[in-house]
């Protein structure tokens, strides 16, 4: 295993130590995330008795395999912790997420939360946000005019692809990823951005004062 994927598995793990007996628990996405859910899986075979609402098709796949129970939010209004990765975590813990295609579950979920862990190794930790392209979840129809609104704000947008398709989210949904160089105020361009009429959502989650579980390729953890 490199040290990159040995640095995710210990913040996975880390995290997933915070999961305690009769928790309602948010399951995130991504290679880091994968690490919480494998050891929270290792959990319940040992007894651990939890209840889970995953952000992805993909992470509800994984759980279930492992015998994670899942639930939704028919069944339940809130959670008590959820864990997920990130893009990007500036200094001041405001976080760039969706590069897995699955900001808008996971920020239903995050919201959802009482407590919110972030999971990420080291080279996701910068100063301040913008190196990696904002991925914005939209609908189809019409996207093209939303790619011509983006110019507008300066923003470079991509649409992102998949074996030559736009890729498709679980929502059904296309992804824009657009870079706006350094972001100085994220609140103002969430704010402009969720004005645009086809932006569902953004992959800026803003405020939720998560707790940052950082790994670094030294094997050092730290919380922030
Ligand atoms: O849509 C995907 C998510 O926001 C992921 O949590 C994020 O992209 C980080 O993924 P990874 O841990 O694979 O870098």
């Amino acid at each position: 295993m490199d040290a990159i994927t040995t640095a995710k598995k210990a913040a996975g793990e880390k995290a997933a130590s915070l999961v305690h007996p009769g928790m309602l628990v948010g399951l995130g996405t991504g290679s880091t995330a994968y690490w919480a859910i494998k050891k929270i899986g290792e959990m319940v075979k040992e007894g651990l008795n939890i209840q889970a609402v995953a952000t992805s098709l993909a992470s509800e796949k994984q759980a279930r395999e492992l015998g994670i129970p899942i639930t939704s939010f028919s069944e339940i209004q809130q959670l008590d912790i959820d864990i997920d990765g990130a893009d990007e975590v500036s200094e001041d813990l405001q976080i760039i997420k969706g590069g897995g295609g699955s900001l808008l579950r996971e920020k239903i979920v995050a919201l959802a939360s009482r407590k919110r862990i972030i999971v990420a190794d080291e080279r996701k930790y910068v100063k301040t946000l913008g190196k990696f392209p904002l991925p914005l979840e939209i609908v189809p129809f019409g996207w093209e005019l939303v790619f011509k609104t983006l110019q507008t704000l300066q923003g470079v947008p991509t649409l992102r692809t998949k074996d030559d398709q736009p890729y498709i989210t679980d929502n059904g949904n296309y992804i824009i990823d657009c870079s706006f160089g350094v972001i100085k105020d994220p609140v103002q361009l969430h704010q402009q951005l969720k004005m645009i009429t086809g932006i569902v959502e953004t992959g800026l989650f803003l405020n939720l004062q998560p707790t940052v579980i950082i790994a670094y390729e030294n094997g050092e953890i730290k919380a922030i």
